[in-house]
């Protein structure tokens, strides 16, 4: 019996021929990411028993990023321990504020993590790195205090899912739309300690930041982590940082590894997908219901790449966000922010009638810049709608692509954004 992706990178890892899912294994890691929330916490644990070290100052990658700029003392507080210790220990990556972004979409881009690799973080979302062909998962804060320390993390070695996308994606319709598809087919706890391994001729043609999103996502289904196995896509994303195949491993499912459960999706049939509160795994096609927004939101690590702003870019050209919206467009680092200045999206952003806040978690887990108060209903390029999320318990947080959330904006209600397609308004103005 062959092996995935996942067992040969935890094999290559732990020095054996094999390993065999429910095996458990303490595994070696190549990075530790750490950011301002929950990596005080676990210093703060080896403090309290003598053992504060790291295992290797140039293996840890410290970013903060939620609470940043710091909205509040108890926010500077946690900044402040993170950096003071960032100093003590010779931390080598640490990415001041103004020079990074979310963690994940900033680590994603350094040329730092490379295929093959394992990579844990205090934060669900490290998952998302799993897309450049590497092992990547979130840890509590007691695993994480153990990984600064050691270097190694146990793992019971995960069974995998394996999700075969085939087919083109209809015009509108994003890598969002497809993993909220996946969620909704297989529910939130569908994926429950696998790992998510996308694979299909879709997924072929698929660009880097479209892949981010959905190994992202992995854990909004249980998932242990998400992943894809490199290709030429992955390699010319990795060469642009300044990283040789060489300088990485590649591994990839052997034609008769075994997975717990295939998945097949149809790419062409999958239409803009909404998540309605207050579960990720609450699909509903876009524009189903009329539903009244009173906020827009796009940003996270999941969404808030250069691309998810052309597509929004691309509906507001020209147009007002409703008078009744209040649109917030966060992009996730400072790389991207710059790149749309440069394209000139910043500006389309303003004319509509949309703010554009700095680069940070900010409102995705209700933090600063956009936080919901009672009632509002918010649609949100984010990864989560859980009760609560984005601010008071009684607000609605719908989930959806960049697009999706732009299209309602402007009309001021959630809306099908192939209503903006060119083929739509060709027609649209040809009727009139
Ligand atoms: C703060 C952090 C622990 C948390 C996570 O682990 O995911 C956050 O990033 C989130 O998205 O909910
Ligand atoms: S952007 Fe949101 S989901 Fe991503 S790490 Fe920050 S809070 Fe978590």
């Amino acid at each position: 019996m062959g092996m995935t992706i996942s067992e040969k990178i935890l094999a290559a890892k732990v020095g054996r021929e094999k390993v065999v899912p429910g095996e458990l294994y303490e595994v070696p890691i190549d990075w530790v990411l750490c950011h301002e929330v929950t990596t005080p916490a676990a210093l703060r644990m080896l403090e309290a028993r003598g053992m504060n070290r790291v295992f290797d100052p140039s293996r840890i990658v410290a970013i903060p990023d939620h609470t940043v700029p710091a909205m509040d003392i108890k926010a500077a507080k946690l900044y402040q321990k993170l950096k003071s210790w960032v100093q003590e220990f010779g931390i080598q990556h640490w990415f001041e504020v103004g020079r990074a972004g979310i963690a994940h979409v900033v680590l994603e881009g350094t040329g730092l993590i490379k295929p093959g690799e394992t990579l844990v973080s205090g934060d669900s979302h490290t998952c998302n790195a799993g897309a450049l062909g590497m092992f990547a998962t979130g840890v509590g804060s007691t695993d994480l205090a153990g990984a600064i320390y050691s270097g190694k993390v146990w793992f019971k070695v995960p069974e995998t899912m394996l999700i075969r996308v085939t087919g083109e994606l209809q015009e509108g319709v994003t890598p969002k739309d497809l993993v909220l598809e996946v969620i909704k087919r297989i529910g939130a706890d569908g994926a429950n300690y696998l790992v998510m391994e996308w694979v299909g001729d879709t997924i072929d043609r698929m660009d880097m930041e479209g892949r981010f999103t959905l190994t992202n996502m992995a854990i909004e289904a249980g998932g242990k982590t998400g992943i894809i196995a490199v290709d030429d896509t992955t390699r010319n994303f990795l060469a642009a940082r300044g990283v040789s195949p060489d300088q990485y491993t590649e591994h990839r499912s052997d034609p008769d590894a075994e997975y717990q459960v295939v998945v097949d999706i149809d790419a062409s049939e999958v239409e803009p997908t909404v998540a309605y509160p207050h579960i990720p795994s609450n699909g509903r096609v876009a524009g189903s219901d009329k539903i009244r927004v009173d906020q827009a939101y796009v940003g996270s690590c999941t969404n808030g790449r250069i691309s998810d702003l052309r597509d929004v870019a691309r509906i507001l050209r020209g147009r007002k966000v409703a008078d009744h919206v209040r649109m917030i467009v966060v992009p996730a680092t400072q790389a991207v922010w710059k790149q749309a200045v440069v394209e000139g999206l910043m500006e389309v952003f303003v004319d509509a009638g949309a703010t554009v806040s700095y680069p940070s978690c900010g409102a995705c887990l209700g933090m600063h810049s956009g936080v919901l108060g009672p009632n509002d209903v918010c649609i949100s390029s984010t990864n989560r709608n859980f009760v609560g999320r984005m601010g008071d318990p009684s607000a609605q947080i719908y989930l959806a692509s960049p697009a999706t959330v732009a299209a309602s904006a402007v009309r001021g209600y959630i809306t099908d954004p192939r209503e903006f397609n060119e083929s739509h308004q060709a027609v649209a103005v040809s009727a009139d």
